[in-house]
């Protein structure tokens, strides 16, 4: 079974990922599959352009985990996206060293829903388990990917609500 864990820079992909490893999941990074498909650089927003359509159809499946914040765009049997209190998130980001404008770019990305509008977009919602990380620890949020693993998590989507960041940037 592939298990794609997604969601914006921040929410601890990376950090589970590694738990989950150590726990003796195979895991696939997907910063170390992309190399074959980059079209070039975005300067403006410092990031690597990807064509991903070809990258999403040319991916090889494996029995595990697929970690990054495309792994939604794959055939996964499921998907589980990590979310993050916006504010949190740029917190979060600010401590790893992201300029406020980067940072600032993917909280906003976290308040929109966008990457679980995207992994609607490309999969049923009976595959979709979302999963905040605000004030859960990555061992809490490994159990649970090990959970949907094993069939003894439920499918959800739209827990999170984030309006209040958004409110609170209304001009
Ligand atoms: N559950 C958590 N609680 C508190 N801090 C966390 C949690 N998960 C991750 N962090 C912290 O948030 C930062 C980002 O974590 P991580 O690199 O795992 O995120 P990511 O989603 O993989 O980001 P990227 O997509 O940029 O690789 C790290 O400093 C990490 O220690």
């Amino acid at each position: 079974m592939m298990i794609g864990l997604t969601g914006v820079p921040g929410t601890g992909k990376t950090t589970v990922a590694n738990i989950l490893e150590e726990r003796g999941i195979c895991v696939v990074r997907i910063n170390d599959t992309i190399a074959p498909y980059v079209l070039g650089k975005d300067p403006d927003r410092d990031t690597t352009i990807i064509d991903e359509e070809l990258w999403a159809a040319e991916f090889e499946p494996v029995d595990g985990v697929v970690e990054g914040h495309l792994a939604h765009l794959l055939p996964c049997d499921r998907v589980v996206i990590l979310r993050c209190d916006p504010d949190v998130l740029l917190d979060r980001l600010m401590s790893r060293g992201y300029s406020p404008e980067k940072a600032e770019e993917n909280a906003l990305a976290e308040a929109l829903d966008s990457t679980l509008i995207e992994a609607l977009e490309n999969h049923d919602p009976e595959v979709i388990y979302e999963f905040e990380t605000t004030d859960t620890t990555s061992e809490t949020v490994a159990d649970f990917v090990l959970d949907v693993r094993a069939g003894d998590a439920s499918p959800s989507h739209g827990t999170c609500d984030w309006s209040l960041y958004l409110m609170n940037r209304m001009p």
